[in-house]
């Protein structure tokens, strides 16, 4: 895998997520922190919606960021004028290729679509605008019909063309056929473009790749219409750590990151979430912390600083008495085995009592010595 491109759509179809809604502010501070990180090309949005929206997009093509930015458009020249008039050079163009979903939206009239198709592309690359498409449900789609549809937008002028796997149907396997299909009979890159529907986002993104896909997109902690997309951490990381591909990415920004998103978008991320929730790196289990201790590499894929993260260990219901003497020996307590063995049941009944891991405070007054010196009964 080489030469790969992040094309981050957090601003786009992240903010696509339902009750979503970034402010112009936060579409620059957003963009700005990507750019400063060095994701390579931020899809900033949908200049045809006009207002906010498109504000937010010119204000983002008047900062003179290194990023490559592209707008979301139907294949529809209005959208196309309204892409320009924001300042954008690139756009990307979108057209439905699944049966379904062209007999939903245009009654079925495959011809239609390709004229659109062809007319909004001719137009966009006769104004000079380097030019993707994407092809909408491509998972679903007749596997011939999609790609005569990528061949002619090859011959149109197109750039780059975007499978998608809209509803999030497919499995690392099929998409790894009908990429590696595409791939072959094309000289324009393939983007990748994975939801998240059955939590197989980031594995069909990467099997995308690994198929000759050379542009994924991504959004920061994966937010996006329904079950959302494919996770920016995720993908980058997983690059970086299973496939050795260096993005020059600075990865230690990523959590920072992910917080951004989550303020601006107010969906918070779940503890468990991989690589940026607060639990990625913090250990409990009596087993693992005693792993831990010795080597983290026991538990842990990668060093936490490399996203921004610190370990944590964390006294509660499944610790062990190694994780707790090593805690209480940070606090200048030395206790006997038997000592230990008592602190322990105690560490077990009160996390049960409150229903979360104990602060370092509430394990020091577990200690009966402790106890005694500060008049706890
Ligand atoms: C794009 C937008 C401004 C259009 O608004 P609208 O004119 O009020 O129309 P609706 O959203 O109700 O309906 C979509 C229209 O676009 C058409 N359309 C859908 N996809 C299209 C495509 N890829 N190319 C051309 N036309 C398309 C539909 O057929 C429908 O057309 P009609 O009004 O002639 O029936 C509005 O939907 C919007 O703000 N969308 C932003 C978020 C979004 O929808 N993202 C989805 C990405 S798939
Ligand atoms: O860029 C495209 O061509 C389509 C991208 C899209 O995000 C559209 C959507 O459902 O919002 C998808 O998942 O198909």
């Amino acid at each position: 895998m080489n030469d790969i491109q992040i094309n981050d759509t957090t601003l786009r179809d992240g903010e696509q997520a339902a009750g979503v809604a970034f402010t112009v502010d936060e579409k620059i501070a957003l963009a700005s922190f990507m750019d400063a990180i060095g994701v390579h090309e931020l899809e900033v949005g949908i200049p045809a919606m006009g207002s906010e929206e498109a504000r937010a997009i010119s204000a983002i093509t008047h900062l003179d960021l290194r990023t490559s930015l592209i707008g979301w458009n139907r294949a529809v020249r209005s959208d196309i004028e309204a892409s320009i008039a924001c300042g954008l050079k690139r756009v990307h163009i979108s057209i439905p290729v699944s049966e379904i979903q062209i007999a939903a939206k245009f009654q079925g009239d495959v011809q239609g679509v390709l004229r659109r198709l062809r007319e909004a592309v001719q137009f966009a690359v006769d104004q000079g605008l380097y030019v993707a498409v994407g092809g909408e449900d491509s998972s679903r789609a007749d596997e011939s019909f999609l790609l005569d549809v990528a061949l002619s937008v090859e011959e149109w002028g197109g750039s780059r063309f975007r499978f998608c796997d809209t509803v999030g149907i497919l499995d690392p396997m099929k998409t790894s056929q009908k990429v590696a299909h595409l791939v072959q009979h094309l000289s324009i890159p393939v983007e990748m473009h994975t939801h998240n529907d059955f939590g197989l986002a980031t594995a069909n993104a990467l099997a995308g790749l690994q198929a000759g896909a050379t542009s994924v997109n991504t959004t920061v902690n994966g937010l996006g219409e329904r079950a959302g997309n494919a996770a920016l951490e995720e993908v980058v990381m997983a690059l970086k750590q299973m496939y050795n591909v260096n993005l020059g990415i600075n990865t230690r920004r990523l959590r920072e990151l992910s917080d951004l998103v989550a303020q601006a978008s107010g969906c918070s991320v779940p503890p468990w979430k991989a690589i940026v929730g607060e639990n990625a790196f913090a250990h409990e289990a009596g087993i693992h912390a005693h792993g831990i201790l010795k080597n983290p590499n026991t538990y842990e894929p990668f060093a936490p600083e490399e996203v921004g993260w610190q370990r944590r260990l964390v006294v509660g219901k499944h610790s062990g008495r190694h994780l707790v003497s090593n805690v209480l020996q940070q606090n200048g307590i030395t206790l006997s085995k038997e000592e230990i063995a008592t602190v322990l049941e105690g560490v077990r009944n009160l996390s049960v009592k409150f229903k979360r891991s104990l602060t370092v405070e509430e394990l020091l007054n577990l200690v009966p010595e402790r106890r005694v010196a500060h008049g706890i009964s």
